[in-house]
């Protein structure tokens, strides 16, 4: 039953100790999706995604990742249309990466791994008020997920790279103003997967409709090299470790299934 706590089987994060028992546990992310087990829905509507430059705030190390975070307080940065039912506000988006270009995203398509992923967090403005309040409800949350693939250089990421060697550490913060999310989108949207999942760091609520975008994006090497330069550590610390390697394992699907957009 729901209420019965599941043993997720998983290799020991190289972050954080994974829990051994999450409550339901049945909707668990990332998962490797895949293509010819996902069923084609006709019904899903078009992607509407509206972001606003002006909402974009700050960027900082949270000793995880490194996040941007946008103000979430009026619907100037929205998500709506395929397999939601209300608008979502964008709230911060953020990366997973691996040590090398050979790994490093959280889903995979047929076990294809990316060095790179990036998630755009939203969540459900017209049920809930608050982010934290939404992270706990079940699809109080959307996540667009896009891959990225080391090849040309991104110049709408260059500016995002720049700002990196200011946050090195874990705890820093700097300003991060006019930045439009929208460039970091593949040039189609229309083609996508969607599941039902979870926060794929703790406290890995299964509140997710995760939206993984089939076209992914370039970068560069170089500029995902800035990536690795990043610190979990803060400046305190005696010791620096590299902020790499910073994705959860994958999950058992449990039954999900996993629709596309596309036939
Ligand atoms: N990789 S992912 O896309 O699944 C993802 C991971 C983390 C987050 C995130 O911003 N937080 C998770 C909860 N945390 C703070 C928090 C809030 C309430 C209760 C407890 C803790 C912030 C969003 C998306
Ligand atoms: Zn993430």
């Amino acid at each position: 039953t729901a209420s019965s706590s599941r043993f997720v089987l998983s290799r020991v994060h190289p972050m954080w100790q994974e829990p051994l028992a999450i409550p339901g546990g049945d909707r668990q992310s990332p998962i490797n999706i895949t293509m010819r087990k996902s069923i084609y829905d006709p019904h899903l509507q078009p992607l509407s995604i509206r972001y606003d430059p002006r909402t974009c705030q700050q960027i900082w190390n949270n000793g995880y990742s490194f996040l941007v975070e946008f103000d979430d307080t009026t619907d100037k940065s929205t998500l709506r249309g395929g397999p939601l039912e209300d608008q979502y506000r964008l709230c911060q988006f953020h990366f997973h990466w691996g040590e090398s270009n050979a790994w490093g995203s959280e889903h995979t398509v047929d076990r294809c791994l990316y060095p790179a992923e990036l998630h755009l967090v939203h969540w459900n403005s017209e049920k809930y008020s608050l982010f934290e309040e939404a992270v706990m409800e079940e699809n109080g949350l959307a996540v667009i997920g896009i891959f990225l693939k080391v090849g040309k250089r991104h110049d709408g990421l260059q500016k995002l790279v720049d700002a990196l060697p200011a946050i090195r550490h874990k705890d820093s913060v700097v300003e991060f103003t006019r930045f439009d999310p929208g460039c970091l989108l593949p040039s189609n949207t229309d083609n996508y997967w969607t599941y039902a999942g979870s926060l794929t760091t703790p406290p890995l609520t299964e509140a997710v409709t995760w939206i993984i975008m089939k076209q992914h994006i370039e970068v560069s090497h170089d500029q995902l090299a800035v990536f690795r330069s990043l610190l979990f550590t803060s400046a305190e610390e005696e010791a620096q470790k590299s902020m790499v390697n910073n994705f959860r394992c994958q999950q058992p699907l449990r039954g999900r299934t996993v629709r596309s957009s596309f036939s």
